[in-house]
């Protein structure tokens, strides 16, 4: 069965859609972060703390496996860096994936990310500025990675209600 595998920078919505879409859809839906959180015991940010990010990246890469061996058709959120590491993007290409990349601007990112940084141990600790000049460089960074998406839609300026509508679109 088909994985719906929503991809794109920390703060364009994967977690939040991905549970509308779930709803709407009436297909199951995981969360990475929160199946890395739980197989763990520890939050997103104490694993950063604990054990450092290549350690999260290989939990990262090793759960995302175990997701894309379900048999169910499932919604899959992905972390904002889980195309970028081990090959990831790779995975992306498989026959039973269906890739969306929730592609939002540095603004509206830099908008809901202000408001939302604390639980993401890469910018919880930068202030304003630094965070403004961070997503730009390090989007521009990922982008070669999630433009391997099957699907790159935007979702500047569009409602939860708007961006579930038009996934449900191109997956019709
Ligand atoms: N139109 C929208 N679509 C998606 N998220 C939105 C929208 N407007 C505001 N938000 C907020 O932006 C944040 C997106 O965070 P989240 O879903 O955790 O993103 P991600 O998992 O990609 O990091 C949430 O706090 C959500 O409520
Ligand atoms: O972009 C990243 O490298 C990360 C994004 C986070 O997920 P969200 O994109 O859901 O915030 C989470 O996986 C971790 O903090 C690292
Ligand atoms: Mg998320």
């Amino acid at each position: 069965m088909k994985k719906i595998v929503l991809l794109g920078y920390m703060g364009c919505g994967k977690s939040t859609i991905a549970q509308n879409l779930s709803k709407t859809a009436n297909i199951p839906f995981l969360d990475l972060d929160k199946c890395i959180e739980k197989r763990a015991d520890l939050s997103i940010n104490e694993i950063f703390e604990k054990h450092g990010e290549i350690y999260f990246r290989k939990l990262e890469h090793e759960m995302f496996l175990e997701l894309l061996q379900s048999d169910e058709e499932i919604i899959i959120g992905l972390g904002g860096g889980t195309p970028c590491y081990a090959n990831n993007h790779e995975l992306l290409k498989r026959d039973d994936v269906v890739s969306v990349y929730l592609k939002a601007s540095i603004d509206t990112l830099y908008n809901r990310l202000i408001h939302n940084k604390s639980k993401r141990p890469l910018i919880a600790n930068m202030d304003e500025e630094e965070m403004r000049e961070f997503i730009a460089k390090h989007l521009f960074d990922r982008s070669f990675y999630y433009n391997q998406a099957q699907h790159k839609l935007p979702v500047d300026g569009k409602s939860v209600e708007e961006t579930v509508q038009e996934i449900l679109e191109l997956l019709a």
